[in-house]
């Protein structure tokens, strides 16, 4: 680069005047040797085209050197600077043109020029310009700020380096103005318009002003979400100016009181000038009431003053109808009631699953039961288990004392049934020696046996009256008289009676002790029969083939599916008992792998659901004097409808209940849908 340099003189500096003088000298001499000249302030690096607004740009003051230079070194550039630098001292440095008139216009000119340069440099928008080259000739403050740059790291410089993309090159070629467009510069959001700069009709640069709309654009998006806000809100949300006019009602609003927008611009005051709103407005206070309407809704209505920095600026008034608030509290608390009845379910059949786990079963009936067993093994009361035979009493019994705090202690079975009457006291109740002929050593009773533990009196409707007094006398005083004993003894057991017998009956007949059965009803277990929970078949099935393998050392696998239904089609007097043996019997039978029908007796094989087949006949028998509960009747109408239509679509529509209603009720009853 060659370089020349020349320390200005003026004692204004490189100052508008002078710096045209210097332009139109230059761009003379240009032409003459065919020269391209460059400017620089000494401490600039970069090399701006000689220009008006560069030269002014530079801000070269008094004694401030200027800095000429041309890209390659030959003779016409050696000449060329040479008569610049020459022309500026001249003309400029030892102008006899400095003159008191000459120096009042360059002052008038300096003036408007700082005037000028003030405004933009003060500007509240970003004004970034360009000379010919693409270089930075000017930019204000703002513009650095957004840029986040000083002046001197810019100024010189291509505006593609500071501004990457920046259009504005494009402009000079363009020569026309482009407006309104949008600019991302450090994660802000401008607008921007960029105009090519004229003079004499000649392109000499391009400006570009923007402005940062960053809070404007946060705003707009603001807005557009109150916007969705107020239409999609169910409440009813009026805006009223300070004046009382109404200057927004929202799509709830104009629903609920079939208007359209003319009440737009109406006045609270006439419309309703005792209204919540007109109140509100003249005490600028908060109002809230519930307002009865003709059509018989209730609407709660909060009316808000609203304060702008701390000046009123109209009321905001929301409503709700209370009836939909009161419609939906009620939902919630059926649904709440819902939620809590499953929990409930789910608790039954979680909780118990770990402490009873040898007693199989998915019904919703063998759940209850399971779920007082569970709540009797943590009591010591007396229990009373009632089912048909091998229902599975005994193994309610045992499960029972096997958790509660007794199952370390014994656990006695007494078969009251299977002990001849003569023999039954002694039994229980043990006898010294010598009492009777042949006692030749003491022997302990069942009860002395039991004692710490728990005794189960098995068949207790088939013990005789004199020994249910006997027990009644046990069950109070807590002692035992042994036969030939001196002096009662004291036990501590726990009682679990059983029978199959319907004991209420056997009272009724004077065969049956009225106090006794008080003393052991405390707690009522009612086991149902098979045949009232054939959902449990197939879970009874699984565990009994695997039982069995075990005890059979057989390896059969599981059971075909036909016949498993024709299982759950036969009525099982013999209830779980019967299963068992019939398992067992077909397992022994088995030739394969899988049960099928050739391992079961024919009468299962025939088997005709009775459930489906007798049961309209039986719903309401009254042979017998008793009405079951309405539950129980519905349990027993929804059963038959699903057997029959197997969907709650269809059994709902011949009950005329919804699909919905059907299915709560079959959770509720425990009752399947592939029955
Ligand atoms: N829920 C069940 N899960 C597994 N096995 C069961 C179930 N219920 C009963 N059993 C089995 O069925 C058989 C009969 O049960 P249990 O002897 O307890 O009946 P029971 O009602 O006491 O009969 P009974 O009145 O004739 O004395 C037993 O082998 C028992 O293990």
């Amino acid at each position: 680069m060659l370089t020349k340099e020349i320390e200005i003189l003026d004692s204004n500096g490189l100052h508008t005047r002078v710096a045209a003088m210097i332009v139109n000298k230059a761009s003379q001499i240009s032409s003459k040797y065919g020269a391209k000249l460059y400017i620089k302030k000494e401490d600039f690096t970069d090399w701006l085209g000689i220009s008006m607004l560069a030269l002014i740009s530079l801000k070269i003051g008094t004694s401030e050197k200027l800095l000429l230079g041309a890209k390659e070194e030959n003779e016409n550039n050696e000449m060329a600077l040479n008569e610049l630098i020459s022309y500026i001292d001249e003309n400029i440095n030892n102008s006899p043109n400095n003159s008191i008139s000459m120096n009042k216009i360059d002052k008038f000119i300096e003036e408007s020029k700082i005037v000028t340069d003030q405004i933009i440099s003060e500007s509240p928008i970003g004004i970034i310009v360009i000379d010919l080259y693409s270089n930075i000739i000017n930019i204000n403050k703002y513009a650095l700020n957004i840029l986040n740059l000083k002046e001197e790291e810019t100024l010189g410089k291509p505006v593609n380096k500071i501004v990457p993309n920046s259009s504005l090159p494009k402009i000079l070629d363009l020569k026309c103005e482009e407006l309104g467009k949008i600019l991302y510069i450090n994660n802000k959001t401008c607008t921007i318009n960029r105009s090519p700069l004229f003079m004499d009709n000649e392109v000499i640069g391009a400006m570009a002003v923007f402005q940062d709309v960053s809070e404007l654009v946060g705003i707009k998006e603001v807005n557009e979400k109150f916007q969705k806000i107020l239409s999609s809100s169910h409440d009813l949300i009026c805006f009223v100016n300070p004046d009382g006019t109404i200057n927004y009602v929202n799509p709830a609003y104009k629903k609920q009181f079939s208007i359209n927008d003319m009440l737009i611009g109406k006045s609270v005051y006439d419309i309703s000038p005792n209204g919540l709103r007109a109140s509100a407005l003249r005490t600028k206070e908060k109002v809230e009431n519930i307002l009865h309407t003709k059509d018989g809704t209730d609407i709660l209505t909060t009316v808000e003053p609203i304060f702008i920095d701390g000046v009123f600026n109209g009321i905001i008034s929301t409503s709700k109808p209370v009836n939909e608030i009161k419609e939906l509290m009620s939902k919630l608390k059926k649904s709440q009631e819902e939620l809590d009845f499953y929990k409930d379910e789910l608790l039954k059949h979680t909780s118990l699953k770990g402490s009873f786990k040898n007693i199989i079963s998915s019904s919703k009936s063998m759940a209850d039961v399971l779920f007082i067993c569970e709540k009797a093994a943590k009591t010591t009361s007396t229990v009373l288990v009632h089912g048909e035979s091998g229902t599975g009493k005994e193994l309610i019994a045992s499960a029972i004392h096997n958790n509660s705090s007794r199952k370390d202690k014994p656990f006695i079975r007494v078969n009251c049934a299977a002990i001849p009457e003569n023999l039954l006291e002694s039994e229980l109740f043990g006898y010294e020696k010598g009492a009777f002929t042949g006692a030749v050593k003491s022997k302990p009773g069942k009860f002395q046996l039991a004692d710490g533990g728990t005794i189960f009196l098995d068949e207790i409707g088939d013990m005789p009256l004199a020994m249910q007094a006997k027990l009644l006398r046990v069950l109070q005083e807590k002692e035992v008289d042994s036969l030939g004993g001196l002096k009662p003894q004291k036990i501590d057991i726990r009682v679990i009676a059983a029978t199959n017998k319907v004991l209420s009956e056997m009272i009724k007949e004077g065969t049956f002790r009225e106090d006794l059965y008080y003393r052991l009803n405390v707690v009522s277990i009612n086991i149902p029969p098979l045949r009232d929970r054939k959902e449990d078949i197939p879970l009874l099935v699984e565990h009994f083939i695997s039982k069995i393998n075990g005890h059979l050392s057989t390896s059969v696998q599981g059971i075909n599916n036909d016949i498993l239904n024709q299982l759950q089609a036969y009525s099982w007097p013999g209830n779980i008992r019967e299963l068992e043996n019939i398992i067992e019997r077909a397992i022994n039978l088995c030739e394969g792998s899988t049960l099928t029908f050739r391992d079961f007796p024919s009468y299962i094989c025939t088997a005709l659901d009775e459930s489906i087949t007798s049961a309209p006949v039986n719903l309401i028998d009254l042979s017998n004097g008793d009405l079951l509960t309405f539950e129980e009747y519905e349990k027993q109408i929804i059963q038959l409808a699903m057997k029959k239509y197997k969907s709650y679509n269809k059994a709902g529509k011949v009950l005329g209940l919804t699909h919905r209603t059907i299915s709560l009720k079959c959770q509720k009853y425990g009752i399947e849908k592939d029955l």
